[in-house]
């Protein structure tokens, strides 16, 4: 299998404060990792030193990616220009063509759902479509690693339910690898691959890699509704996980 990151043994402080000790990771090929958490444990500081934001005190950290996208916690749109010209931004420099800029972002806002809503400008958007826009925006450089810090954080249930669904689908359909950071259990167990959680000692506490057979990427979140009465069997074995690993749901 070949690997997008490999990280070994990466140790990071601030000051005095130890937020990352010994902490080594793989991201394979085509796959979803998830790094899990409580607040504060250092998971957006692997992604900034993933993605050159910030600098490690020591340890190996290879990354045979190509093109980044971030999606970050809220979605850092510029308020003065629409939807359209939000994501054309991203790639005004890189190509030339106005008429090529054009078509990529229509197939990207299209992606998300949000093509008839080009011409709106961010205020008149919801939280949930704002942050479409920004996946949109990380979308469309074509990325081969997605890099996701909590992008659901500040959406209701049934809208995260939804932007599973949609992420689902787009990992299903390209050839993407992700890294998604949450410190909800429910979203990392419905979206990712393998999950690396955190411990109190500033390292990874336990990995669990899901059986891809059972993994059913195109969930219907409807079917996940029905939490206390017949649930979808992907659900169902995903949460046999978590108990098995104490892990709330
Ligand atoms: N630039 C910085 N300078 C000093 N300390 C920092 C800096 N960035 C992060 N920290 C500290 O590093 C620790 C880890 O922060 P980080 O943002 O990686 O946590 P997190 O797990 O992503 O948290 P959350 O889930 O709340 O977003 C925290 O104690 C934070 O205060």
């Amino acid at each position: 299998m070949i690997f997008i990151i490999n990280i070994s043994n990466l140790c990071k402080r601030y000051g005095d404060n130890v937020v990352l000790n010994d902490i080594s990771l793989n991201v394979d090929k085509g796959k979803m990792i998830g790094i899990l958490g409580y607040s504060g444990c250092g998971k957006s500081t692997i992604l900034k030193i993933i993605s050159n934001l910030e600098s490690k005190d020591s340890g190996n950290l290879i990354n045979n990616s190509i093109n980044m996208g971030f999606v970050f916690q809220e979605p850092r749109l510029l308020n003065w220009i629409n939807v359209f010209e939000n994501v054309e931004i991203v790639i005004r420099d890189k190509v030339k063509s106005k008429s090529l800029r054009k078509e990529m972002v229509d197939i990207v806002l299209d992606k998300v759902e949000l093509l008839k809503y080009k011409n709106f400008m961010p205020k008149e958007l919801s939280g949930g479509m704002r942050q479409r826009v920004s996946i949109a925006r990380a979308l469309v450089i074509n990325p081969d690693l997605l890099l996701m810090d909590e992008p659901f954080s500040g959406l209701d249930f049934r809208l995260r339910l939804d932007f599973i669904d949609l992420i689902n689908s787009i990992f299903s359909s390209e050839n993407i690898t992700g890294i998604f950071v949450t410190h909800d259990s429910r979203e990392a167990f419905l979206l990712c691959d393998e999950i690396y959680i955190f411990g109190r000692d500033h390292n990874f506490s336990k990995k669990i890699v899901l059986d891809e057979n059972k993994f059913d990427r195109k969930l219907d979140s409807s079917s996940f509704l029905k939490f206390d009465g017949e649930v979808h069997s992907s659900y169902k074995f995903r949460k046999r996980w978590c108990k098995k690993n104490f892990l709330e749901v």
